[in-house]
């Protein structure tokens, strides 16, 4: 059977590639590459690697765009030698995609101490000018890169530190040892499997049928507005999650509550974003701010929201001295709740 089948059939396979479609290809090739160290490393040969340090992502300009330049494994181990480094390092590669022709992407960070080899981390300056490209802190390059790019490289950034944050188990105190994808980490003493940590949390556009509620953390950038967000407790449901973060953020309570999308965010830690709309019961709209938690919240109308759509900041110019507000960038799932609602409320749709 793997004798006529294409890609993957060349070598002893789970399955016969060709006669699935491009995406469960790809699907199952990946699934491969996380349960085979061997296939994974035979994949490194042919694959494609994304260079961090200290979890920023090595970047390129091209127009007013920032490029994310892959390396082959000869490049990568070029590089590592002229920095007098040991290709032992690429052991802590983790993978983070593929094409659609099975070439294995893999991200590899050189400026977090090494746990496959002995040496330290690599100087970020002289490997910038090596690589003619720059190691930039991805909520800044993020405006300048695109939709592909910044999921790939949001998945790498979380992974990378994953294991940066997971490198001893918690229960022998013994260092752990990544499998050759980096979808797991094993304790080799009580082999307990760790696997990467994803924390969901509920973001929530709270309306009142005319009006929604934005609120600020004293954290955000000074003008900036968004959705009501909040981590699941453990045990709750979403919709617990929901109702509970409302009340204890804006002391208001859920009627109803619809989803809408969900999100991988990866700062500071990985999140699933999972987005709702909600209205809250007739009547019941005085809000009371949980200053603990939130800066600000207020009720805003359809107007106001759309303008403040159009607007881009944090650059905005201030207009007779007072800082217009303004919401996340379209790359945030907050952005795309704030848009559904204003659309939902206006005949014709927003320009994307
Ligand atoms: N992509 C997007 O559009 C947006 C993403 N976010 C993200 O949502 C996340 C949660 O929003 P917040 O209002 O800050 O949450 P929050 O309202 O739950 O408050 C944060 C506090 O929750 C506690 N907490 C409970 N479980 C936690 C966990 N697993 N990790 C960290 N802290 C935990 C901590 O005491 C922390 O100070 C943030 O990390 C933020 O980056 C927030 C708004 C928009
Ligand atoms: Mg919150």
């Amino acid at each position: 059977m793997f004798l006529h089948c294409g890609i993957a059939c060349r070598r002893k396979s789970f399955w016969c590639y060709r006669l699935l479609s491009t995406y469960v290809s790809k699907t199952r090739y990946l699934f491969e590459l996380k349960e085979d160290d061997d296939v994974c490393r035979k994949a490194q040969q042919t694959g494609a690697f994304y260079l961090f340090h200290n979890l920023a992502p090595l970047l390129q300009t091209s127009e007013r765009q920032y490029l994310p330049p892959r390396l082959s494994l000869s490049q990568l181990e070029r590089l590592l030698g002229k920095f007098g480094q040991d290709t032992q390092r690429i052991e802590d590669s983790v993978l983070i995609g593929c094409s659609e022709q099975h070439e294995a992407w893999f991200a590899l960070d050189l400026g977090l101490n090494s746990s496959s080899s002995i040496s330290a981390s690599l100087q970020k300056t002289e490997m910038e000018t090596e690589l003619k490209g720059s190691f930039i802190e991805l909520r800044k390059a993020v405006f300048q890169l695109n939709e592909k790019d910044t999921s790939l490289l949001f998945t790498a950034r979380a992974l990378l530190r994953w294991h940066d944050t997971h490198q001893f188990c918690s229960r022998s105190g013994q260092p752990t040892k990544k499998n050759m994808a980096g979808s797991k980490r094993v304790c080799p003493f009580n082999k307990i499997i760790y696997y990467p940590q994803v924390a969901p949390v509920v973001i929530t556009l709270v309306s009142d049928g005319t009006r929604c509620l934005l609120v600020r953390q004293s954290s955000f950038p000074k003008g900036m507005y968004s959705a009501l967000a909040g981590f699941c407790d453990i045990g709750e449901s979403l919709e617990e999650a929901v109702r509970r973060e409302v009340a204890e953020e804006v002391g208001l309570e859920v009627d109803k509550l619809q989803y809408s999308a969900s999100q991988h965010w990866p700062f500071p830690n990985s999140s699933l974003m999972i987005a709702c709309h909600a209205t809250v019961k007739p009547g019941q709209t005085e809000v009371q701010v949980n200053l603990r938690e939130l800066e600000a919240a207020a009720w805003f109308s359809h107007d106001e929201v759309a303008t403040a759509l159009r607007r881009r900041g944090p650059y905005i110019q201030q207009q007779n001295g007072t800082l217009p507000f303004y919401v996340p960038p379209k790359i945030a799932i907050a952005h795309h709740l704030i848009k559904e609602w204003v659309e939902k409320h206006t005949c014709s749709s927003l320009p994307a």
